[in-house]
């Protein structure tokens, strides 16, 4: 799935968050997303999703994402936010479930088709274990593996994960860095924001920049996380 932005630019309080981004990220693509704290990252995942309201478009191979229902938008696209809670006593694999639900038919899950997306998800995750825990009661890494494992299941080729290693210990970083390539293997498109640029070097094909709401360089991981481009990109 090719995913592109088209002059997105977004307002808070009469404030310009997102000042005409433009970008295109193609299929089979593991792209990350750089920049200061506030920069305006986690807004534009949120405004290419259509959860925030902006000037421009988003397009999915071409297919204009406004005229989507949230239902259809979903099946096309995951978002793994930064932290989620739950206020009730969900348990993991209620979670992962609720990937499933752009998919239900008459209110109803847990098809096999369902049922076996769920499991799957669980042990790319290498989560299995845990299914049966209230998600809630777990530890911010396990969260944020649950949340991937959400995202997974919900069966869209087009993945948007915001700083989903931030919490992960080594094993599971390693795993999340592998999964994610293989994704975009079999032909996901994968956006990610992380604020890790040495990492990011080792491991995304292509890096977009961002500052103060503006996207300031975009290009393959090498020609733009150079040292000279990050140290630019975090000076104060
Ligand atoms: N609900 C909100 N109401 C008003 N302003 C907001 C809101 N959420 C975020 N902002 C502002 O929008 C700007 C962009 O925030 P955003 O969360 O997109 O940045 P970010 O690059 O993801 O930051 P971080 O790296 O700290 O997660 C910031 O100036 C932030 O203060």
């Amino acid at each position: 799935m090719t995913l592109a932005a088209r002059h997105l630019t977004c307002k808070r309080d009469h404030r310009l968050v997102l000042d005409n981004v433009s970008f295109t990220i193609g299929d089979g693509v593991l792209a990350c997303l750089l920049g200061p704290n506030g920069a305006g990252k986690t807004t534009l995942l949120r405004a290419v999703l259509g959860l925030e309201k902006v000037e421009g478009k988003v397009l999915l191979n071409g297919e204009d994402l406004s005229v989507l229902s949230p239902r259809e938008t979903a099946r096309r696209i995951a978002y793994v936010p930064q932290t989620h809670s739950v206020a009730f006593a969900y348990t993991v694999e209620d979670m992962v479930a609720m990937g499933r639900l752009s998919h239900a038919r008459f209110g109803l899950l847990a098809g096999q088709g369902d049922q076996e997306a769920v499991a799957e998800a669980l042990h790319l995750m290498n989560i299995a274990h845990l299914a049966g825990r209230a998600y809630a009661q777990l530890s911010g890494g396990e969260q944020q593996a649950v949340l991937i494992a959400r995202a997974l299941a919900q069966g869209g080729r087009t993945l948007l994960l915001d700083e989903p290693a931030s919490a992960l210990d080594f094993g599971q970083q390693k795993r999340l860095w592998t999964r994610l390539r293989e994704l975009v293997g079999a032909g996901y498109t994968i956006l990610c924001t992380t604020h890790d640029p040495l990492k990011a070097r080792q491991i995304f094909d292509e890096a977009l920049l961002m500052r103060r709401g503006r996207l300031t360089d975009i290009g393959s991981a090498s020609d733009v996380l150079t040292d000279g481009k990050i140290e630019a990109l975090y000076a104060s």
